[in-house]
């Protein structure tokens, strides 16, 4: 199996389920994507989806005999559509809009065997962010942006940014950018994974 995602954290979170699979990651121009489905009106829940089908057909074209796996993760705030953090000062415009407000995470799968789409699921999460004053915002920023700098949202919930929230309705997984439980319930279902 190929996960065609460069997510250290996806990899990550397979690797500890005990699912074995190559990485290749797949080069796809996704803001230029996003800018057209968003252009189209395409829902955050539809961008994510195309997005994960568009890199799993990128790596399946040239690894067609192979199960490939592609991913993507939006975040909803408001009906925007919000990626991964450009800079510091990006982080901090996000995390500011985000504060004492709920946004939604919409982590989408999609799986490609023998050069077609054979199976796809988006999962979603409702998050509750407390208000982070301004002062903490920069601190936190300043200290983590290596490590958040490749997040949606500009945080990490396994990391101090489990402290943002009063509340998350959906699974963990999910929030850190793979719907892992349905994903492996598929594996197994098809006789992919033992159990
Ligand atoms: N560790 C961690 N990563 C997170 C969290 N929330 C979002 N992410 C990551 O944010 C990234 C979302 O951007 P994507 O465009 O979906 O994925 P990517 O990292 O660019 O990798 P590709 O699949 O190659 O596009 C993913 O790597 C997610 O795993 C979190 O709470 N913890």
């Amino acid at each position: 199996m190929i996960l065609a995602s460069g997510s250290a954290i996806r990899r990550e979170m397979l690797h500890r389920a005990g699912v074995a699979c190559d990485v290749v990651v797949p080069r796809v121009d996704e803001a230029a994507l996003r800018a057209a489905l968003e252009a189209e009106g395409a829902t955050p829940r539809d961008i994510a989806d195309a997005l994960a089908e568009a890199k799993a057909a990128k790596v399946a074209a040239r690894h067609p005999d192979r199960l490939v796996l592609g991913c993507d993760q939006v975040l909803d705030h408001r009906g925007r559509v919000l990626g991964k953090p450009e800079s510091p000062e990006g982080a901090a415009r996000q995390l500011r809009a985000l504060s004492g407000d709920r946004h939604a995470l919409f982590s989408a799968v999609v799986a490609f065997q023998d050069g077609r789409p054979v199976w796809r699921h988006v999962g979603q999460v409702r998050l509750t962010m407390r208000g982070l004053s301004a002062g903490y915002i920069d601190d936190y920023i300043a200290r983590n942006w290596d490590s958040i700098r490749d997040s949606v949202g500009a945080y990490k919930l396994e990391e101090e940014g489990a402290r943002f929230f009063t509340a998350i309705e959906g699974d963990y997984f999910t929030v850190l950018g793979l719907p892992l439980i349905p994903l492996l319930s598929w594996l197994i279902d098809r006789g992919t994974l033992p159990a």
